[in-house]
């Protein structure tokens, strides 16, 4: 298990900045090796800040979007057009304006495709599998409040499936139904990244940190392969 690395920024700005530079800087670098980087991306309030600043830095980072592989740690799992989802808030904050490839961007099901939270699962998963079954090399998540990450609720039965992605239903944060991957899925990911902003929040990073049970902090049951990265804002360090 990799130890995790905890960088603090003074604010969910100059946060947001550090990590869509440094995002940017890891993507650069790996298409100068020939790779075709694959990110799983999240939902939340500092994602969409990051996000906004990948757009605006994009175009001096020399990086070529329509080459880089994008998945969702999560999805609300409501109609394609509701300003819920995860996806449309990052089509809208960046994919759009970097030139960012359709066929490499591979949305969770919405209302539409799928008759439930379990066939989109279940379809989400086949969509990994035929790549490779999810080898991220960066994987993204924001957390709750009460430690939940991507939609992996404490106490919920889902984090301890060994599926790649499940249906979660009753979430205790609206929408109530969602599509998530689960731990067995983000644990493959080469480097995860954490990104936390708000005092609010500072109980569940030291929490998480701190080695507390997946069960009841499920961001303590997430690590990298080779990294781990706490970006933290400095009220969200506060309690450690
Ligand atoms: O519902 C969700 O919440 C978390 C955290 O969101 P935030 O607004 O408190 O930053 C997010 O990580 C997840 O992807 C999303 O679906």
């Amino acid at each position: 298990m990799t130890e995790p690395r905890i960088e603090v920024h003074e604010d969910a700005a100059n946060l947001s900045t550090a990590v869509a530079g440094e995002l940017l800087s890891r993507l650069a670098d790996a298409q100068a090796s020939g790779a075709v980087p694959q990110i799983a991306l999240t939902g939340g309030t500092i994602a969409e800040g990051i996000h906004r600043e990948i757009a605006r830095l994009s175009s001096d980072s020399g990086v070529d979007w329509s080459q880089v592989v994008v998945w969702w740690g999560d999805e609300r799992f409501v109609a394609p057009d509701s300003p819920d989802r995860n996806s449309a808030q990052a089509q809208a904050a960046f994919l759009d304006a970097v030139g960012a490839d359709p066929a490499k961007v591979h949305a969770m099901p919405s209302t539409t495709d799928a008759a439930d939270v379990d066939a989109g699962a279940t379809a989400y998963a086949s969509t990994l599998r035929e790549h490779g079954a999810g080898e991220f090399d960066i994987v993204m998540l924001g957390i709750g409040p009460d430690g939940h990450i991507a939609s992996l609720f404490p106490g919920f039965p889902q984090l301890d499936s060994d599926a790649i992605a499940v249906g979660v239903t009753g979430s205790p944060k609206p929408p109530p139904e969602r599509i998530s991957l689960t731990f067995a899925a983000l644990n493959r990911s080469r480097s995860v990244w954490f990104l936390v902003s708000g005092s609010g929040k500072a109980p569940a990073v030291a929490a998480a940190l701190g080695g507390a049970d997946l069960h009841e902090i499920p961001a303590a049951g997430v690590t990298g392969r080779e990294e781990t990265i706490w970006f933290l804002d400095r009220e969200a360090a506060s309690a450690l």
